[in-house]
């Protein structure tokens, strides 16, 4: 049994999420159908209160400004300060304002959790990939880059993908749940994220976090991809029922 998912309904944490505005209600929805409870925000003044009732935060670089970066800036650190996880979603991070946005957070935020792409997890391994046509990478180089990019950043790193990768640098899970709609899905990688901050909020160890989410992530979006027959128009409102019947599945048969 998924004992982080029963304490995730039991305790129901506050994830506080710097979201991006293309995906961010399907990241609220994901969030809350696992039973933890969100909060976007994009004030920097109110960073240090948010934090302190949040067990999580997660940050999200999809729709990026410059104008943003007091808001990250204050999230990641309030967090830093009161001792709550930091997860980063460094969406297309090898783009060159993102990748010198992401350095200067780096600089400043201490990030205990990743969750990107191949092509994102390489750019922390190597920080040179941008247009370097990494799907075409086997998954050990995959995994030697999401490796490479844990002991670049002391994070753990959660790499999705065909396999998805989760690694301190040290122990490494793969994870192979086959769900082709949830690649096409836009904001299946945001909601990953989000759903990460909901189990880092309920224990301290980040690499089981990052298993259980992606293990959930993925199993649900098997299950929503055969009942709606591989037909991605109707897979959004399908992947909120499986996460939300795995969850309730979890917690009645404790
Ligand atoms: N080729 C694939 N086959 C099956 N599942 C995949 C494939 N690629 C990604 N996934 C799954 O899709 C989810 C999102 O991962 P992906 O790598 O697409 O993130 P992303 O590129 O950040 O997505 P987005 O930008 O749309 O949020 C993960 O659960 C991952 O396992
Ligand atoms: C399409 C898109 N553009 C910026 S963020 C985003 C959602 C996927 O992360
Ligand atoms: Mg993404």
């Amino acid at each position: 049994m998924n004992t982080l998912l029963t304490n995730i309904r039991e305790q129901q944490p506050l994830v506080l999420n710097v979201a991006n505005f293309v995906t961010m209600q399907h990241v609220a929805d994901a969030i809350n159908v696992v039973g933890a409870s969100p909060l976007m925000t994009n004030e920097p003044q109110e960073a240090a209160e948010l934090v302190g009732i949040s067990s999580a935060v997660v940050l999200n670089i999809g729709t990026l400004s410059e104008a943003q970066w007091p808001l990250f800036l204050a999230v990641g650190q309030a967090a830093n300060r009161q001792n709550k996880p930091v997860i980063l979603d460094p969406v297309a991070v090898g783009m060159p304002y993102r990748a010198q946005f992401v350095r200067r957070l780096l600089a400043n935020v201490h990030v205990d959790i990743i969750r990107g792409n191949a092509s994102e997890i390489a750019w922390f391994a190597h920080a040179e990939v941008a247009g370097r046509g990494i799907d075409t990478l086997d998954q050990t180089t995959h995994q030697q880059e999401a490796e490479l990019a844990a002991k670049n950043t002391g994070a753990v790193i959660v790499q999705t993908g065909v396999v998805d990768v989760i690694t301190d640098g040290v122990k490494t899970q793969t994870v192979h749940t086959t769900s082709p709609l949830l690649a096409i899905n836009v904001g299946a990688g945001d909601m990953l994220s989000g759903l990460i901050g909901a189990f880092a909020a309920v224990t301290d160890d980040y690499f089981a976090a990052g298993v259980a989410a992606t293990e959930l992530f993925g199993q649900a979006g098997e299950r929503a991809s055969a009942q709606v027959n591989q037909l991605p128009g109707h897979f959004i409102g399908a992947l909120f029922n499986e996460l939300y019947a795995m969850t309730q599945v979890e917690v009645t048969a404790r």
